[in-house]
């Protein structure tokens, strides 16, 4: 179950200088209907990422399950959006300390920090690991360098043996991995064509590490499928979560100067689901000039750290709130604590997580700032596939609004363009002349 709160977003509570009227969310009803249409036939091209939730599992789950028999490390090397949605799907959906006492031990590759991959390298055993290597591209440079790695580690140990310890997921045709894989015999996995890395999470991207960990992706997909069941048939804006979330978002951005979007959920494990959000939010939306940044807050330990800011500082955000009701656990304070602190006597944690989440949010508030709250019932598979598959379609439908395309990143494109000609690969020579011209250095302190 989720619940969208968006009462502190309207102007009727914070005043129209800071919130919305809901004359002008309805304004929008004959743009919404078009759009609703065109999203509908798009599910066969760019909104493609809809059609995921149907799709059939069946090799997914029985690799899976031979990969948790037979293997005590799954190690991921991938980096954007072909590792944010899977360790979103660890973190919020195992147990916190799954790696201290549970199989297999999960790891990620991303960085091509040696201190950080040359330390997973030394914590797993090679004759005991799978190491699933997937990138849409299949040639991300991060990617491929810790593959290389990986690679001479596994022939150094293995032998011959290599082979059987890398799946690999990319797309179906193009790329090197795909080349590789094909030339190399190899398992692979299908990133289907129009599916965006970072729309990619429901795809073998996420659904074949999170299944070898042992995550209900049955579950995970029936509330994605619900979602975009409620999303399909609603088109009235009040009714319809997805358009909601981004006509809010748009309305504060354009026209009421909220340039910043935070999420701040009070529940640790769902940490990484902002850390996949801020990619879906960031490089699907700052297109054009346009777009809004978002930024990552944990309650309660931001309150200490950000809410002065957000209180006091320029009048430039917009605040999702995320709330659990039922955590897994709970812990109960006694009656037997001093008097000074009496007032949490027979209190629960979860109690002042809850309460601390109303106080702050009544402070914002009371300061004007738009905040808008999603309650979860539980975090479980479920209810963490309504929410994948929410705020994806938010993301596609702002494209929209913002009338850019969601779906492509060119701007990411020009960094690598660089490095590539400092790396000296073949084809890249102008691009040094370039990189030469920029990089004056002129200005400098050394101490
Ligand atoms: O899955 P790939 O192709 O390795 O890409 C990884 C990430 O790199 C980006 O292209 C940006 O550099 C993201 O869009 C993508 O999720």
């Amino acid at each position: 179950m989720i619940k969208i709160d968006y009462t502190n977003v309207m102007a009727d509570i914070i005043g129209e200088r800071d919130g919305i009227l809901r004359e002008e969310l309805l304004s929008f009803r004959h743009f919404i209907t078009e759009t609703h249409a065109r999203i509908k036939k798009e599910k066969e091209n760019k909104f493609y990422f809809a059609k995921l939730p149907y799709q059939d599992t069946e090799d997914i789950k029985e690799y899976g399950k031979y990969v948790r028999e037979n293997f005590d490390y799954f190690v991921l090397v991938g980096i954007g959006g072909s590792s944010l949605g899977t360790q979103m799907l660890f973190e919020s959906l195992k147990w916190i300390n799954h790696n201290q006492f549970d199989f297999p031990k999960f790891y990620i590759l991303d960085n091509v920090d040696p201190e950080k991959v040359a330390s997973v390298l030394e914590l797993i055993e090679p004759e005991k690991t799978i190491f699933n290597v997937i990138s849409k591209s299949g040639s991300t440079v991060e990617t491929i360098a810790n593959f290389s790695i990986v690679l001479d580690l596994l022939k150094d140990k293995l032998g011959d043996k290599w082979k059987e310890h890398i799946v690999i997921t990319t797309d179906t045709e193009k790329g090197f991995l795909r080349k590789f894989a094909k030339e190399n015999d190899i398992k692979t996995f299908e990133i289907p064509s129009k599916v965006g890395g970072r729309f990619s999470v429901l795809t073998p991207v996420g659904l074949f590490p999170a299944s070898a960990l042992g995550i209900d992706i049955d579950e995970l997909l029936e509330g994605a499928r619900k979602m975009d069941l409620i999303c399909s048939v609603e088109e009235y804006v009040e009714h319809n979560p997805a358009y909601l979330l981004a006509m809010i978002h748009y309305l504060a951005n354009m026209r009421r100067g909220k340039n910043i979007a935070v999420m701040m959920p009070y529940s640790e494990r769902l940490s990484s689901f902002v850390d996949w959000w801020r990619q879906l939010w960031a490089e699907s939306l700052g297109k054009d000039g346009l777009g809004q940044t978002p930024v990552k807050a944990i309650g309660t330990i931001d309150q200490h750290s950000q809410i002065q800011l957000y209180r006091e500082g320029p009048k430039d955000k917009i605040i999702t709130f995320i709330y659990v009701e039922n955590p897994t656990r709970d812990l109960k304070i006694s009656d037997n604590i001093p008097e000074d602190i009496g007032y949490l006597k027979n209190h629960t944690l979860h109690e002042i997580l809850t309460k601390e989440l109303l106080g702050t949010r009544a402070a914002l508030t009371k300061s004007k700032v738009p905040n808008l709250t999603i309650t979860l019932d539980n975090i479980n598979p479920y209810n963490i596939g309504m929410l994948i598959y929410l705020y994806e379609m938010a993301t596609g439908f702002s494209g929209y609004l913002y009338k850019i395309n969601p779906f492509d990143q060119p701007a990411v494109e020009e960094g690598k363009r660089f490095m590539y000609a400092l790396m000296g690969r073949e084809g890249f020579e102008e691009k040094l002349e370039e990189f030469n011209e920029l990089n004056k250095d002129k200005y400098k302190l050394e101490i």
